[in-house]
This record gives C-alpha cells, sequence and structure tokens, in this order.
C-alpha cells in the first residue's frame, strides 16, 4: 500500500524512560508522527503483544503502527483486536513473503537494505511484497550498536536513485536532517532518539513534520459534491485550495444541479466509482491533505471511511455539510448518524450551528451552547471541533477552535455585510485543509483561513453572480495583489452604498416628525427644537468640512469642500436665523441651547473620523447630510408624502424650500461624485472602512430626525444614539 512515511518514529523504552513507550508514541503521534514502529529487541513475545494492544489503543488510527522483528506478535496483537498496520523486517529475519502471506496485502512491510545485493533481491521479489525500504544508517548512532558504515546523505541519495521502493532513512537523524534527506529523496526519515529522548515529543515531533512540509506545495484532494454554479462544492474548493497555497484535487461524491437560488436535483454515482476516483489518485499522487464535503448518502459515508482507513491521509478535514446555504438538504437524515463514524477519523470538523447541534445530540441555542457542545463533541470524537457562529444573530461572525483536549481558541470578527455567502463553508474548510497540510498549527491556520474568507467576502458582491445567494469572490486578493483591477466604478459605490441605507430611510420617511413636517401638522416647539439643534450640528458640520478641505488631495475637491463649509456655516445659519428671528423671540435659542444626545453623538462621530485623518473616510462621513437631505427635501416639495409644501399658507414652507434647492442637488451631486471617485481607488480595507462611516452618518441622520418630537414630548427617543 502507499503510506505517508514521512515522519517514522522507532521506539526505544530505554531512551523513553519514565514517561514510558506509550506516552511518548501518543505525544509524539499528536505531533505529526505517521508511522511508529515498536522496537524492543529484549522484550518477550507476550510483553510484544501487550505493547502492540496498549500502542494501538494510544495511537486510535492516527498514524500507522508497525512493529520490527515480532511477526507472530503482530498477528497475535491482531487476534486480540489491536490494529498493526505491518511489521519492519530486517535482512536477517522473517521472510517478507512470509509476512505479506501472513498480514494481507494491505500491510504496511518494510524491509532493512543498504547495499547493491539487497537492491538485487528486493528486485528479485514479487511486485507487492514489499512497501518499503529502511536504509541506513546515515550518520554513526548508538541506537543501533552493531550498525554498517554510515551512508551520509549522499551514499543514501545514491541509493534512493536506484531503488525501485519508498526509502525511509533511518539511523542518527537529527531535525536538521529533515530537508536535506527529503530533498535527497527520502520518502520519510527514521527518528528515534531525537523523539523519545525528547524533553516534550510533541513539540519535537511537529517540529519534524513542520521541517518536513516547508516549502513545498501539499497537494490537497477534496472529496466533495459540484456546484456547476461555482461557488461551493468541489468548484469552491478548488478556488480556495489555490488561493490558499495548494494543489487541488477532486472526487466526486455526487453531482448537483443548483446555482445561488437553490438546489433543483442531486445525482449520486454508484460510491465504488468514488473509490475508483479516489484511489486513482492516491495510487499516484502523495495526497497531503483531505477536504470532506456533501456526502449525498450512507454508501458514500462507508466508501470514504474505508478509502481513509486503507490510506490514512495525514490531515482530514470534515465539513458536515447536511443543508445548502438555499436551505436544501444534501444529506438525507439517516446519513447524518454515519457522519458521527467519520469525525474519528477527521483531523478537524466544522460544523454550523445546526450542524452542531445534530452531530452533539443537543440543542444549540446560543454561543455558548455552541462553545459547550464543540467541546463534547471533540472529547467524544478526538477530532478538533472549529465551530462556525456565521449562522449566529447580530453583528459578530465569531468561530472557536476546541481540540480534543479541551483546549479552545475563539476567533472574533464582525459580520461582512454581504448577501454573498454561498459556498463559505465549503472554501473555510478547504482553506483550513490546506494550511494545515502544508504544517500550519492548528490556530495559526484558521486564522489564516478566515483572513482570507474575509477578504474573499468582503469583495463577493463584485462579482454580480446570480440573483439569490451569490458566491464570495475566492481570488479577490490574488487578483488586487497580482494588478488585476477590480475595483468597483464611482456610478457601483454610490448604487451599493444608497441601498445599504434603504431600511434607515424608510425609517426616517416613518418617523411622526418627518410626516408632521411635510403636512404642517408639526408641533412648533418640535420644530424650534430641531432648528435649534441643526444650528448647534451646523456650526460644527462646517469646520469638518474644513478639515475635509484641509486633507483634500486635488484643488477641485479642496474647493468644494471649503465652499461648503461655507455654504453651511453661512447660508444654513442665515436661514436658520430667519426662523429664530427675534419676532418669533428664540433667536438667542440658536447659539444657547444645549446639545442634545443625538446631536452630540452625531458630531462626535465626524470629529473622531476627521481626526482620524483619512480623507476619503472623512468624506464619506460627511455625505449623508448632503443625500439623505437632498432626497428627503425633492420628496417633501414635490408632496410625495402628502400635505402641500407649495401652499403658501403651510407654516414650514420656505424652509422646505431649500433643501429642494437646485443648487443644493447640485452641490449634492458633486459630494457623491468626490465621495465615490475616492471610493473606487481605495483598496477594499479602505473603501470598507468609507462604508462604515457613511452608514454610521445616516444612522445618526435618522436619530436626530427621531429626537425633537420625543424631546418636547418629554419621552425617550424611539431611535437611541
Ligand atoms: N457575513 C459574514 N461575515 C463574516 N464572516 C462570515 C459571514 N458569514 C459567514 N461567515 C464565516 O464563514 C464561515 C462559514 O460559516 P457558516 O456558519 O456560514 O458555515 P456554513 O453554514 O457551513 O456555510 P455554507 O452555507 O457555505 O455551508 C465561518 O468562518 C463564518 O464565521
Ligand atoms: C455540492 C455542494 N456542496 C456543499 C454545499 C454547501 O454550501 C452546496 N451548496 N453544494
Ligand atoms: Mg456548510
Amino acid at each position: 500500500m502507499t503510506a505517508d512515511l514521512s515522519v517514522y518514529l522507532v521506539t526505544d523504552a530505554a531512551l523513553c524512560g519514565e514517561r514510558g513507550v506509550v506516552e511518548t508514541v501518543r505525544l509524539a503521534v499528536a505531533g505529526g508522527v505517521r508511522v511508529v514502529q515498536l522496537r524492543d529487541k529484549r522484550a518477550s513475545d507476550p510483553e510484544t503483544v501487550a505493547q502492540l494492544v496498549a500502542l494501538s489503543e494510544a495511537i486510535d488510527g492516527r498514524a500507522l503502527l508497525v512493529v520490527n522483528d515480532r511477526l507472530d506478535a503482530a498477528v497475535e496483537a491482531r487476534r486480540r483486536g489491536a490494529r498493526v498496520d505491518g511489521v519492519h523486517l530486517g535482512q536477517a529475519d522473517a521472510s517478507v513473503l512470509r509476512a505479506r502471506e501472513l498480514l494481507g496485502p494491505d500491510a504496511l512491510i518494510g524491509l532493512t537494505a543498504n547495499t547493491a545485493e539487497h537492491l538485487a533481491a528486493v528486485r528479485a521479489l514479487p511486485a507487492g511484497t514489499v512497501d518499503y525500504l529502511g536504509v541506513g544508517v546515515i550518520r554513526p548512532t548508538a541506537t543501533k550498536p552493531d550498525h554498517p558504515e554510515p551512508l551520509g546523505v549522499h551514499g543514501f541519495a545514491a541509493f534512493a536513485a536506484r531503488s525501485p521502493l519508498p526509502c525511509v532513512a533511518i539511523g542518527g537523524v537529527g531535525l536538521d536532517d529533515t530537508e536535506t534527506l527529503r530533498d535527497a529523496g527520502a520518502a520519510g526519515i527514521a527518528v528515534v532518539s531525537a523523539l523519545c529522548a525528547a524533553a516534550d515529543p510533541r513539540a519535537t515531533a511537529a517540529a519534524f513534520r513542520r521541517r518536513w512540509l516547508a516549502r513545498r506545495t501539499p497537494h490537497v484532494l477534496s472529496i466533495a459534491g459540484s456546484d456547476p454554479s461555482g461557488g461551493a462544492g468541489i468548484q469552491a474548493d478548488l478556488k480556495a485550495i489555490a488561493a490558499n497555497g495548494g494543489y487541488g484535487m477532486a472526487a466526486l461524491t455526487a453531482l448537483t444541479a443548483q446555482n445561488t437560488q437553490g438546489v433543483r436535483a442531486v445525482h449520486v454515482p454508484p460510491a465504488p466509482f468514488l473509490r475508483a476516483q479516489l484511489d486513482a489518485v492516491a495510487d499516484d499522487i502523495r495526497i497531503d491533505g483531505v477536504k470532506i464535503g456533501m456526502l449525498a448518502d450512507v454508501a458514500v459515508i462507508h466508501a470514504v471511511a474505508a478509502w481513509l482507513d486503507a490510506r490514512r491521509p495525514p490531515i482530514v478535514v470534515l465539513d458536515p455539510v447536511m443543508v445548502a446555504t438555499s436551505g436544501d438538504r444534501l444529506l438525507p437524515p439517516e446519513a447524518e448518524r454515519e457522519l458521527r463514524g467519520l469525525m474519528t477519523r477527521a483531523t478537524v470538523v466544522t460544523p454550523n450551528l445546526a450542524e452542531l447541534a445534530v452531530l452533539a445530540g443537543r440543542a444549540v441555542t446560543d454561543w455558548a451552547d455552541a462553545l459547550a457542545a464543540a467541546e463534547e463533541l471533540a472529547a467524544a470524537t478526538g477530532a478538533a471541533v472549529l465551530v462556525k457562529g456565521g449562522h449566529l444573530p447580530g453583528d459578530e461572525s465569531p468561530d472557536a477552535l476546541v481540540d480534543a483536549a479541551g483546549g479552545r481558541t475563539e476567533f472574533p470578527g464582525s459580520r461582512i455585510p454581504t448577501g454573498s455567502t454561498h459556498g463559505t463553508g465549503c472554501s473555510l474548510s478547504s482553506a483550513l485543509a490546506t494550511r494545515l497540510a502544508r504544517g500550519e498549527e492548528p490556530a495559526a491556520a484558521v486564522r489564516a483561513a478566515r483572513a482570507w474568507l474575509r477578504e474573499s467576502l468582503r469583495a463577493a458582491d463584485r462579482l454580480h453572480v446570480g440573483h439569490g445567494c451569490g458566491p464570495i469572490h475566492h481570488l479577490a486578493g490574488m487578483w488586487e495583489r497580482g494588478g488585476v483591477d477590480t475595483r468597483p466604478a464611482p456610478g457601483e459605490v454610490a448604487e451599493a452604498w444608497w441601498a445599504d441605507t434603504a431600511p434607515l430611510r424608510a425609517d426616517i420617511d416613518d418617523l411622526p416628525f418627518i410626516r408632521a413636517l411635510a403636512d404642517g401638522t408639526l408641533d412648533r416647539d418640535a420644530f424650534v427644537f430641531y432648528l435649534a439643534q441643526d444650528a448647534l450640528y451646523l456650526r460644527e458640520y462646517a469646520r469638518v468640512l474644513a478639515e475635509a478641505a484641509r486633507l483634500a488631495p486635488t484643488s477641485a475637491e479642496q474647493e468644494f469642500w471649503a465652499e461648503s463649509a461655507r455654504g453651511a456655516i453661512a447660508g444654513e445659519l442665515e436661514l436658520h436665523a430667519s426662523w429664530l428671528s427675534p419676532g418669533e423671540g428664540v433667536s438667542g435659542a440658536t447659539f444657547a441651547a444645549d446639545a442634545a444626545p443625538a446631536t452630540t453623538a452625531y458630531l462626535d462621530h465626524l470629529r473622531s473620523v476627521a481626526f482620524g485623518g483619512d480623507y476619503a473616510e472623512l468624506v464619506a462621513a460627511v455625505l449623508p447630510c448632503f443625500w439623505l437631505y437632498t432626497d428627503l427635501g425633492r420628496r417633501l416639495h414635490a408632496g410625495d408624502f402628502g400635505g402641500a409644501p407649495r401652499d403658501p399658507a403651510h407654516p414650514y414652507a420656505s424652509w422646505l424650500e431649500t433643501y429642494a434647492d437646485p443648487a443644493f442637488e447640485r452641490a449634492t451631486a458633486q459630494a457623491i461624485d468626490h465621495v465615490t471617485t475616492a471610493a473606487a481607488r481605495a483598496d477594499a480595507g479602505r473603501r470598507e472602512r468609507m462604508r462604515r462611516a457613511f452608514l454610521a452618518s445616516s444612522a445618526h441622520e435618522l436619530a436626530f430626525f427621531a429626537a425633537p418630537l420625543a424631546a418636547v414630548e418629554g419621552r425617550e427617543s424611539p431611535v437611541p444614539v
């Protein structure tokens, strides 16, 4: 069989010391050892059998277990239920032919070899008798006192080049030899003292594994369904693997007929054909990581489980897909139980909240439940659980990684405002598999995969794919860094931002203040309160506009914002002065009024953005005061709210006129142009900060309009600031 022989531990009871062989092996396997060879020349056969049983339990299928020399002990331990994958035999040990006969075609059988005669003998054996050669020693070593003349790295390379079988380098191998031997053609490095005598075998094994994987493109296989619309399934997986630095491969479990709106049909090819795909890949290509997605039915799950058991890929990320983003089932309920069986074979499982509830068999209603359920599931299956908070209500989308020992890392993150989340789960699990296959530590791998996912989510709406829940932009970061111009046109930014304010604008339209302003029934005190606050606001707004002028990159923009500042302080206050005139007896109130909470909150927001010194963000923050007023003024003036604003008897007629002023409309068009041009030029991160500043100001506009009536009626404003 083909196996991952990369980091191969040979035990030495004396070197393991008080920690013992079993605990040393457990730690080393947790760190990334792929093959464990029990080697104890002095142990009796019954002792060896007992050791194999204990080791098989400790390894629990996460690495291959072979025994040195003792074929009979291997057979007996298997009889007692231990999982013993094979034997390693020396030239003087029991015949490899007999081992193959007793252990079967799937066993891992190794043979020590280091001379031309040994190679000739191997060539004479029937094909499939021996799987690999143990070749050494590389350097003089105390762990094999009777060792032959050391080969050195060059001797090893020459031998491996002539060998028809994979060669594992053994004898005096240390951490610093890892890449050298790998590049000399080793299929793996066998380590004795560097691991058995290590103070922390887990960390040392992880270091070997990292060094082994360093500077080498990981080969990642997706076992998943097809989504012809390209956003989820293997199509998403291949893009995610490529974007995260891996070579992607895909074996299809199912074909779906789906698009961004839903799944129309599913076709599941026979399970043996899936097995044929998997074997075709594994027989030829080193597999560094596997991602498992849609499994379609019980037969497929069983086929994947059997293949995993036969091949033992080093990294398995299982995304327990049950329901598509669209709500369509991708796994029948009776197969859900079977998924739990697969979990024990996974490195990491990545359920969303609903899947976690099913797998853990308990209700998951909030994030605390999710963390508790993830802990139970990880402890029960031995797989780490990455629980995803994409479906949590609210503004946060956190994930958390919980390992089988109960260790937990949380990854906080704000929700990215987009409807394009088709295939996020597929993409995240593939990115994670790729990074783990490259040897990244689990928490670091999750962090990097999430950073990539978030970058791809932020750019998602720019793809304009489909009419439903669109895909993420898998290659957004690559395109941006590679100089592909993917920036939006200013008009596209304007359209998107305007759409984002739709709920706020609807709320403004529904305010009793606006309704009463339109039909002239607005309480006069409320109107005066509003004007006084507006006057306070405009005085500071003018300073903020002046700051925009100071930061402006072009003289045209400098002139525009300076002129707007002048307009704010002069024109608007002049208007207000005519309303709050001495005859009305309230003019002193203009500057004398205290700022209401809504006013202070809005100004604090504007000043903090101005203080940040980013021109683009600042002009985005000042835009709603132009845009929302122009829109509202135009519609008030047109009588869209009922009432008769052009009626000279309307008490607020002249106020309403100002905002429908064509000069103000032109200024607003200019402001939109300057701001969206700056947004279109900005990189994705700054563009998002601009959008947030724009939306925050829009929300303050709503609160500002809601405040007056509440204030004069002595109640709390319905829109908190
Ligand atoms: N709007 C969003 N903003 C930021 N992150 C998000 C958003 N939506 C989902 N995510 C992230 O995307 C990843 C997938 O999470 P989710 O809970 O949506 O999984 P899923 O339901 O399995 O996805 P899928 O629908 O593709 O199967 C997680 O890292 C989650 O935090
Ligand atoms: C093929 C496939 N796999 C997974 C998902 C989950 O989003 C999907 N929609 N389609
Ligand atoms: Mg999912």
